[in-house]
């Protein structure tokens, strides 16, 4: 079949036509396959007036935290802060359920192990897991600022040691809260160790179940997202949890021990 040149602008614009309010329509279906993600660590995107609103009217960060946050905000891989509006939720818990000890797997600068210290009793304790001291450096002089240093047990090593090393001293049953929030690749051990670690009606709070919505779609080759999704099929089917999955932050799994 030959076209003629001269119909070839209005074919290209039939087409777009066509193809641009089918975009839109899986744009809007599954926004989080094929929508443009505005931030990768939150599903409502940053720039989304939403985003702003629900900070606007329910965000009560403590001044010392905002000041980590804004520190934060000027590291290369800021994008790893947990989100303000997240923290405030696992904060709320820590107080409602009376928590004493506390597990943070991925403490980065500091911001989420600050805000649970915050909010613990005088002996209180939170155990903080990572293997990068740098971080760490943004944050600590600012948990010493806010006076709850003697509340924050860091230990540099890999997590899977650390909670190994808390089973073996006979510590099993012992915490109230555990934050999930390391290298996604090992996020069935972290959770399966801290539930041996958590007492019952303790809570375990598993960050990124949503992974800015690859989970959709895991490919093969992709071991943290496989990770992520074989553990949320997992936690559906738990029955020495209940659960909530919600959509704050990049995803987040709130896990009840039973
Ligand atoms: C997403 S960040 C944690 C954010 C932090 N929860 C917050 O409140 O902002 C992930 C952290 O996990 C740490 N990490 C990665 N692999 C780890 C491992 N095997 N053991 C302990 N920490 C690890 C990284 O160094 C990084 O600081």
């Amino acid at each position: 079949m030959v076209i003629s040149l001269k119909y070839l602008p209005h074919l290209v614009k039939e087409a777009l036509g066509l193809i641009i309010p089918f975009f839109f329509f899986l744009g809007k279906r599954y926004p989080l396959v094929f929508g443009t993600p505005k931030s990768s660590k939150s599903i409502i995107g940053k720039s989304n007036p939403l985003w702003q609103y629900i900070l606007d009217h329910s965000l009560r960060e403590h001044p010392i935290l905002k000041k980590l946050r804004l520190l934060t905000a000027d590291h290369p891989w800021s994008k790893m802060m947990v989100s303000c509006d997240q923290a405030q939720l696992m904060a709320n818990l820590v107080k409602l359920i009376k928590a004493k000890k506390v597990i943070e797997i991925g403490v980065f600068t500091g911001y989420n192990t600050l805000n649970m210290a915050l909010v613990l009793p005088d002996n209180g304790r939170v155990i903080a897991c990572d293997i990068n001291e740098d971080y760490i450096k943004i944050g600590k002089p600012l948990w010493k600022e806010a006076g709850v240093e003697h509340k924050i047990d860091l230990r540099i090593k890999p997590a899977i040691q650390t909670l190994d090393e808390l089973l073996a001293s006979g510590e099993a049953e012992t915490f109230d809260f555990a934050f999930i929030d390391a290298d996604k690749e090992s996020y069935n051990e972290y959770y399966e160790k801290c539930l041996r670690l958590i007492k019952r009606g303790g809570i375990i709070a598993i960050d990124n179940v949503l992974w800015s919505g690859r989970v959709l779609k895991p490919r093969k080759d992709d071991l943290a997202t496989q990770s992520i999704h074989h553990l949320n099929e997992k936690l559906h089917r738990d029955a020495r949890v209940n659960i909530s999955m919600l959509p704050m932050g990049d995803g987040v799994t709130l896990a009840f021990k039973l």
